[in-house]
């Protein structure tokens, strides 16, 4: 599938330009169909997600700003736009790219890549923005955070034209959101506030538990986020409402975000460990710059 680089909006002077530049092109980017396994099920779902949902959206002469998200699967998103940075066919669009990070490890993937950092205090209006998720429902709305990264990554796909998710399919959920992933939605908090907001969930919004995430053996103590907070991991169970949930648990003193991202994802690529990828989209895309509120 390699090649469906969408060419909207080429004169027929640039189509010119670029094709005897392919006739130049030295670097190829690889074939999909024709890549080697990586030796891991898991790990080959998750490339051929982020590649197909490279391939089919980014938008190589049009697209300027892209959102580069956080977690394992958006690892293969910035390596495939790297392969579009060496292929001499597309190296002097890609080079014009200013890549927007979701946090650390994110900024790290666009160096690593060769890709331009940027920042959205320089860059509000991105063009695409690509990112994992933690649990995906028929709607398209997700659970993110799993990794510590919800409240830049929502700040970026929120800033998107198109947000596109990347994921392997057993992100998919059972039922509704909160059926798979059952370590509870993330929710970042002002470290201050985090006693009063676990028992604000759990006194006043049900929540069945409201743990504070802790580092493990890599990091005595909670986990501190790329925005120096902490995160309470609340689960729920089902979520019915989950853009109620999100409102309510936003208006607790002391949270800065919820790993809830509600009307915000445009499609979602889900791989398989085949090389097969499911793709869902949005039926009516209009996915709100400023969250609604309602009255
Ligand atoms: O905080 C982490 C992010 O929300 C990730 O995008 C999410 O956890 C999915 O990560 P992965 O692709 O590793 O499953």
């Amino acid at each position: 599938m390699t090649g469906r680089i969408i060419f909207r909006g080429l004169t027929s002077t640039s189509a010119v330009n670029i094709s005897s530049r392919r006739l130049m092109a030295s670097i190829k980017i690889p074939k999909i169909s024709e890549l080697p396994s990586l030796g891991h099920p898991l790990e080959n779902a998750k490339r051929a997600a982020a590649y197909r949902a490279v391939d089919e959206n980014l938008d190589v002469y049009q697209h300027r700003v892209v959102g580069i998200g956080s977690g394992s699967t958006v690892i293969y998103v910035a390596e495939r736009i790297g392969q579009y940075l060496r292929d001499d066919e597309y190296r002097d669009y890609v080079s014009k790219f200013k890549c927007v990070a979701t946090g650390y490890q994110s900024k790290q993937l666009i160096m690593d890549n060769g890709l331009t950092y940027a920042i959205l205090e320089q860059y509000p209006h991105i063009d695409i923005a690509f990112d994992g998720a933690d649990e995906i429902d028929c709607n398209l709305d997700l659970i993110k955070g799993g990794g510590g990264c919800l409240f830049q990554e929502k700040l970026v796909s929120t800033s998107a034209k198109i947000f596109v998710v990347v994921a392997d399919t057993s992100k998919k959920s059972p039922r509704r959101l909160g059926s798979h992933w059952v370590q509870g939605v993330p929710v970042e908090v002002v470290p201050a506030a985090y006693t009063r907001v676990q028992d604000d969930l759990l006194n006043l919004l049900g929540a069945k538990t409201a743990t504070l995430r802790q580092g493990g053996k890599v990091k005595m103590g909670p986990v501190v986020t790329d925005n120096n907070n902490f995160i309470l991991d609340t689960y729920f169970g089902d979520i019915d409402d989950p853009k109620k949930l999100h409102d309510r648990i936003k208006a607790l003193v002391g949270v800065v975000e919820t790993g809830l991202f509600i009307n915000n994802a445009a499609k979602a690529y889900l791989g398989s460990p085949d090389g097969e990828v499911l793709i869902t989209t949005r039926e009516s895309p209009a996915k709100p710059q400023v969250e609604e509120i309602e009255n």
